[in-house]
């Protein structure tokens, strides 16, 4: 059967394990067709990100008019934008309707902690959005107070809304938390209420790219035709699974990345 298309609108991260990179192999592991659009070159490994390559606006809506002419996505991920002129350029696809079943992951800091992006770049892109996926401190960012409990997680998703956004979920993973009493909890704005979904937290150091991963299952499901809600239940169990099989891998120094290896269902069950 011919594969779904799915496109990545993001960064190149050369240690791979966040950016395009991770998300064209969620894609794979999905067995879903991935495409990517990149606007920003990154020398980055799991320890730090030492430089930030902006590839020009027009170069990125040269890709994305290359790919609406031959290989139209059902679904689409946006990751790392970096500038604001390729946010506009981005969103000026979203407009004349290029970027259909819009998932937002509004990236502004790398978990190694380096500024990657700018709330006001990522705004003008989010009333394109059908779901965004901040985590705590992105969402404290675009919202202006800090966020940080569930019940703070349940606020910030229901306020972003007011951004365009048709659902939001507000993510509460963090690389250097304590292993949290509650478990992994996201804050889902259905656009009628708010849902609390818990998964069980996985203790490692190798969380690079868990927010990239995330995105790119949600866009995944939507060009499978899921719902939002089944699609972010799929994508928190993907990246549980993910997050398992890589616990005690030893690739790098600082946070290392996902496991996508395993996948053989879609459903995401390990089996057809
Ligand atoms: N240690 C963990 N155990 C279980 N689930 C986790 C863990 N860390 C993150 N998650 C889950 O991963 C998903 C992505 O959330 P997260 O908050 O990590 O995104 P992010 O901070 O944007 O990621 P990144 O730092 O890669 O950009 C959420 O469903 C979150 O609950
Ligand atoms: C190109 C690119 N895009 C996104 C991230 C964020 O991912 P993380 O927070 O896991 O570092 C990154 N580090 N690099």
């Amino acid at each position: 059967m011919t594969p779904p298309i799915v496109l990545t609108v993001a960064g190149s991260d050369s240690g791979a394990g966040a950016g395009v990179q991770a998300d064209l192999k969620v894609f794979a592991a999905m067995r879903l067709y991935g495409t990517s659009v990149i606007t920003a070159i990154t020398a980055q490994n799991t320890r730090d990100v030492r430089a930030v390559f902006p590839v020009p606006a027009q170069t990125v809506t040269d890709q994305l008019t290359a790919l609406a002419d031959d290989l139209p996505p059902l679904a689409v991920k946006t990751g790392m934008l970096g500038s604001t002129a390729v946010a506009d350029a981005v969103s000026g696809a979203a407009r004349s309707g290029m970027l259909p079943n819009l998932v937002v992951d509004p990236v502004l800091v790398s978990t190694s902690g380096r500024r990657l992006g700018v709330v006001n770049a990522i705004e003008r892109l989010l009333p394109y959005a059908m779901v965004m996926t901040p985590n705590r401190a992105e969402a404290s960012a675009i919202l202006g107070w800090v966020v940080s409990t569930p019940d703070d997680m349940a606020k910030a998703a229901r306020q972003l809304a007011a951004t365009g956004s048709r659902y939001v979920v507000v993510t509460g993973g963090d690389a250097d938390a304590e292993s949290p009493a509650e478990g992994a909890v996201d804050a889902l704005w259905t656009g009628a209420t708010v849902r609390l979904l818990r998964g069980p937290w996985v203790e490692t150091r190798n969380t690079h790219g868990t927010g990239c991963s995330f995105s790119a299952a949600i866009a995944g499901r939507l060009a499978l035709g899921d719902a939002v809600p089944e699609a972010v239940v799929f994508a928190k169990r993907y990246v549980a699974r993910a997050l398992l099989g890589a616990q005690r891998w030893e690739l790098g120094g600082g946070h290392g990345p996902l496991d996508h290896h395993g996948w053989s269902g879609r459903d995401g069950s390990g089996s057809e």
